[in-house]
């Protein structure tokens, strides 16, 4: 099977930037959210994306209009009869995901492949909600998508080579460098990053210094594009609680727990920089 449509589920920060990453590649993409004005609301960021683009000589007004015809919304979870693959970039939280995974199956068509964008949740839990395990993998951006070079993969325990062999191919088309993981909470890339955030936090909430000075010493001492906490604003505070919470419950360590000020933020709405505030305050 050759991959020509995709269909991105949830347009928020992630599913905007793949669906952006995918539509510039060439694919057709059809971009789907619970809510329609998110959806509109993603298309309208990835035209913005464009634009700077085109004033910085990367594209033609051409190349971004050719772009953004291939760019389709979708409020009907219908449409996903006409992908060969969708990526699923919606909330993490399983319950929500297998939810989901449960109705596409259903409605796809059998050949067609459901990836997951999740930053630490099993695949192989995701893929046993379906009928189809070994068409299901995960395939794990990286955020700010359209800059960010990496893409995770990784296969769940049923997840067969055919399908591992697309989802690389359909990567390097997107420009992007595939690296195997294995299936174990957090994958590489948030085991490791996720608890140096958390540790940030605890540093924070025990009065050892201002959210400015770690994110200071981070960039000036360890030459980290972002401090640990204006990171943990980019990324989203809820989202990167429920990776704490997975990497808690997963490995069954304590050396996982969330800090108690991360937990405090969520709750009260301050989600980082898509709420408006976090560690920092935008607007
Ligand atoms: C949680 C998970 O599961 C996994 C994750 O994603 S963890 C997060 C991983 N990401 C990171 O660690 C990002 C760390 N930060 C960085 O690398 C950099 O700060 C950054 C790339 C975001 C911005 O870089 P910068 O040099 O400070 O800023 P700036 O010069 O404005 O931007 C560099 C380029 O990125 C682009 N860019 C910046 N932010 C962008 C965004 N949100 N969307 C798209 N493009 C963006 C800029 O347009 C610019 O492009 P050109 O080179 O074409 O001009
Ligand atoms: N943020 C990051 O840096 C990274 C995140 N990820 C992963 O990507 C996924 C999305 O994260 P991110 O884009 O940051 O989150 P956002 O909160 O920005 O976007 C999630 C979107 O999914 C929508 N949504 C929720 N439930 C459903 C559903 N059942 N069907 C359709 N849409 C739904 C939400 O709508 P509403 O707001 O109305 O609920 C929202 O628009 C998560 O699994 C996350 O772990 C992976 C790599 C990096």
């Amino acid at each position: 099977m050759t991959i020509q449509k995709i269909m991105v589920i949830g347009a928020g920060q992630m599913g905007s930037g793949i669906a952006q990453v995918c539509a510039m590649a060439g694919f057709e993409v059809i971009l789907h959210d619970l809510n329609e004005e998110i959806v509109h609301k993603g298309i309208s960021s990835i035209k913005k994306q464009l634009q700077k683009q085109v004033e910085k000589e990367k594209l033609t007004n051409s190349e971004k209009e050719e772009i953004i015809q291939r760019l389709n919304v979708s409020s009907t979870l219908d449409d996903v009869k006409k992908a060969d693959l969708i990526i699923e970039a919606i909330i993490e939280k399983m319950e929500v995901k297998t939810s989901l995974f449960e109705k596409l199956d259903q409605l796809a068509s059998e050949k067609t492949i459901l990836a997951t964008n999740t930053s630490s949740l099993p695949i192989t839990e995701i893929a046993a909600a379906t009928a189809r395990p070994d068409r299901v993998i995960g395939m794990h951006f990286m955020n700010p998508v359209p800059v960010m070079k990496l893409v995770e993969i990784i296969r769940g325990l049923a997840t067969s080579d055919e399908v591992y062999e697309q989802i690389e191919a359909v990567t390097r088309k997107l420009n992007k460098t595939p690296v195997e993981v294995q299936d174990f909470p957090g994958f590489v890339s948030n085991r490791i990053l996720m608890p140096m955030i958390n540790e940030a936090i605890f540093t924070v909430y025990e009065g050892v210094a201002e959210p400015e000075a770690v994110d200071e010493v981070m960039k000036l001492g360890m030459n980290h594009p972002m401090g640990p906490l204006t990171l943990a604003d980019f990324i989203g505070l809820d989202t990167c609680l429920y990776i704490m919470e997975t990497l808690h419950e997963g490995f069954g360590d304590d050396k996982y727990r969330p800090c108690p000020l991360l937990r405090k933020y969520v709750k009260a709405g301050w989600l980082g920089r898509k709420s408006g505030r976090g560690f920092y305050q935008y607007s």
